[in-house]
């Protein structure tokens, strides 16, 4: 499988501001990229703080992207991804309508009343983990299900998660030009940090985009 991660983060490396609500970061042709991003995988991954901040759809804006993935024999959406171990994915989520299929990645430790509520909603569950989801095992059943390219599109918590766990081959961020600030602010990767024995990634492009810059990265 390939795990492309993608981000639109301030000057300063935020994801949002410490009110944790969306912001607008990227400006249309990133956006658009975005989408065609989307369109390319297989699958889009986010946590549920994402799920709970935002309350995303996750799926493909242009009805050409879309057709061109029916041509081709895939669903018109790639399916959605979300990591909540204990289910706090609120029933009425976007995520869980039908305009794609959902897989609900939990841990061991979550509820069984909330586990068939979300299967009764029409997600799969894939239980790993004993009180939080073990990413490495997650994404070899996710592999099982088809899915060779699974983008992530955060947030930090998640995204440090598989870096620490090496589960990372890309990175896509774009910096866009506002200042968010904010010590409690969502950065690229938040959860408990390196301290040693840091990734190091490999520049592999940079391009001017709306009002800021795509940084693309590969991971070795
Ligand atoms: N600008 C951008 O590109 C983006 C911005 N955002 C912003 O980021 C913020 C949300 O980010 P954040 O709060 O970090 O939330 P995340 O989306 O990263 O979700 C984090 C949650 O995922 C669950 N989770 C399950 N398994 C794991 C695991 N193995 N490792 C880590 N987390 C796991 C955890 O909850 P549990 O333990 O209950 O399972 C955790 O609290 C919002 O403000 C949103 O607007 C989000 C995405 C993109
Ligand atoms: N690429 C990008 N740029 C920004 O400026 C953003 N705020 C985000 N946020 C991510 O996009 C998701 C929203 O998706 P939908 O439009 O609802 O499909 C959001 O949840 C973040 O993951 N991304």
């Amino acid at each position: 499988m390939r795990v492309v991660v993608n981000a639109a983060m301030s000057v300063d490396g935020k994801l949002s501001s410490r009110e944790r609500t969306q912001i607008e970061i990227s400006g249309p042709d990133d956006f658009d990229r975005v989408d065609q991003l989307r369109a390319d995988s297989d699958a889009v991954m986010v946590g549920v703080g994402t799920v709970l901040a935002d309350d995303p759809s996750l799926t493909i804006d242009s009805d050409e992207r879309k057709q061109a993935r029916r041509d081709r024999g895939d669903p018109e959406n790639p399916a959605r991804v979300v990591a909540d171990s204990r289910v706090r994915t609120p029933p009425d989520a976007t995520v869980l309508n039908d305009a794609a299929h959902t897989y609900l990645l939990v841990s061991q430790a979550a509820p069984t009343d909330f586990v068939e509520q979300m299967e009764e909603a029409g997600a799969t569950v894939l239980a790993t983990g004993e009180d939080r989801v073990n990413l490495t095992t997650a994404l070899g059943k996710l592999e099982g299900e088809g899915v060779e390219q699974l983008m992530v599109e955060g947030g930090g918590e998640l995204i440090f998660s598989l870096f620490q766990a090496d589960l990372v081959d890309e990175l896509s961020v774009f910096v866009g030009p506002k200042v968010i600030g904010g010590r409690d602010a969502p950065t690229l990767a938040d959860g408990d940090g390196f301290t040693e024995a840091f990734p190091e990634l490999e520049l592999q492009s940079v391009e001017r985009l709306d009002a800021g810059a795509l940084l693309e990265w590969n991971v070795p």
